[in-house]
């Protein structure tokens, strides 16, 4: 059995609950499930011989010491075990770029970009991805890398896995359909995917194309925020995540298992689908999350909060409060800011911060920032709203207000971030980004003493 099943539609994503794929609530926590009775071993992991002749194998997304509250491994019982494999050998990387990302010179200049273009016929989630940029080191297991992805065909016969870190995907327009290790889960815009550290999966495209963003977390895996003074409720509800149930499938190879490894794509020919695991249980879990779940708090008085109440995840790094990154998104909520500028405010931050929208508009900008686009305001780069929003909130009347017409989130991390080549000469970077906040009249003229 499963432990505490839920259905697709539970989860809100508007799919007929039997079409959908079964889903197990909760986050962090030790997840079980069997798609055949019996094959999950009863009172140990390692039998002598595992259930129905499987294989017993354990993937450790942390190391074996970690403290208990952090620790992550999965134990999967699968028809054939990982290690049957020829030798990895490199294939070309499209697109795809890993950290160090020494490609460029760090800019501190204010960017955007327009969303990514078409991509060929025949184009996978894997071809699909192009690298925007990162900071820290995928061997040293610390930083993250931006990467957007635009698809228009499923992976058939290959499979990925990512040993640099693990993948929040970010659907912007059409579905995946995430055929993992752990089971199937299907994630639609509005709602994000967690793939973990190492975990093997394919894609596949329910609306034909798909198109979003990817925050690839090179250090300590995404968690809850702490809650503090908000209490024991509140932002991400822990039981809205959701995990997979087991799903093995069936396929004899070959099937090529594509790794990205310190930065660079290897590949093996597998005989057999590695996808074949029949039961597995433990705490390094892919999962999803319906964004429109997240409960937003903000001021009931006056002033705009900092967005890290809007947090969702956190990566944290050795540095209290300093997040590696952290996952922040802008839902639907209300204003009622008294005697208060209510959209963002003109700020300069340490901590840098690319920004993505899966739809409608943001609050910050009046036109420019476009769903499936970006912008990235690096350490320090002094931004806020375009003149258009200034003009406007400076003189709005405050009534209580809904802002509902957009879904937008930020990737926020502790280092800057270092753009690859391509996002640099992009033909669909914005050269002119700077001109938004152009137009700022003075108002006033310091008087000498
Ligand atoms: O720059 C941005 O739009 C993100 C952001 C939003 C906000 O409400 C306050 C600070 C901040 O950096
Ligand atoms: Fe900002």
């Amino acid at each position: 059995m499963d432990t505490e099943e839920v259905t697709a539609s539970a989860a809100g994503d508007g799919r007929p609950a039997d079409a959908a794929p079964r889903y197990l609530s909760g986050f962090g926590n030790e997840h079980s499930s069997e798609a055949e009775p019996g094959a999950l071993p009863v009172g140990r992991n390692s039998p002598q011989r595992a259930p129905l002749g499987l294989y017993a194998e354990q993937l450790s997304g942390t190391a074996f010491t970690e403290p208990r509250a952090h620790n992550r491994r999965t134990w999967l019982y699968r028809a054939r075990p990982s290690a049957a494999h020829p030798p990895f050998h490199r294939i070309g990387n499209g697109s795809l770029r890993g950290a160090p990302f020494e490609e460029t010179e760090p800019d501190p200049n204010r960017m955007r970009w327009d969303p990514l273009p078409e991509p060929p016929a025949g184009t996978d989630f894997v071809a699909g991805l192009w690298t925007l940029g990162g900071n820290g080191d995928a061997r040293l297991r610390s930083g993250m890398a931006i990467h957007l992805y635009h698809a228009n065909s499923p992976m058939t016969d290959r499979v990925f896995g990512d040993s640099d870190g693990e993948l929040l995907l970010v659907p912007e327009r059409g579905a995946l359909r995430l055929c993992t290790e752990l089971g199937v889960l299907v994630a639609a815009p509005g709602q994000v995917a967690l793939i973990p550290r190492g975990v093997r999966f394919r894609v596949e495209l329910p609306d034909g194309e798909a198109r979003g963003y990817v925050c690839e977390n090179y250090g300590q895996p995404f968690t809850l925020p702490e809650l503090g003074p908000i209490g024991a409720n509140g932002l991400a509800n822990p039981r809205d995540f959701l995990a997979p149930t087991a799903a093995p499938e069936e396929s004899e190879g070959p099937v090529e298992v594509v790794n990205k490894f310190c930065g660079r794509l290897w590949a093996a020919e597998y005989a057999h689908s590695p996808l074949d695991v029949v039961a597995w249980h433990g705490t390094h879990v892919p999962y999803l999350y319906d964004l429109r779940r997240f409960n937003v708090l903000g001021t009931i008085s006056y002033d705009h909060p900092d967005p890290s109440l809007f947090t969702v995840l956190t990566s944290p790094s050795e540095l209290p409060g300093q997040a590696g990154v952290d996952f922040v998104v802008f839902a639907p909520r209300w204003l009622v800011g008294e005697d208060t500028f209510r959209p963002p405010y003109f700020h300069r931050n340490v901590m840098t911060e690319y920004m993505g929208l899966v739809e409608g508009a943001y609050d910050a900008k009046a036109e420019g920032f476009r769903p499936g686009g970006g912008s990235l305001h690096n350490m320090m780069s002094a931004h806020g709203p375009d003149r258009a929003t200034f003009d406007r909130a400076s003189a709005a009347e405050l009534r209580p207000q809904r802002v509902d017409d957009g879904l937008a989130f930020m990737f926020e991390t502790r280092w800057p971030v270092t753009l690859t080549a391509a996002a640099t000469d992009a033909p669909h970077r914005q050269r002119h980004y700077d001109q938004v906040w152009q137009g700022l009249e003075r108002h006033h003229s310091p008087k000498r003493p």
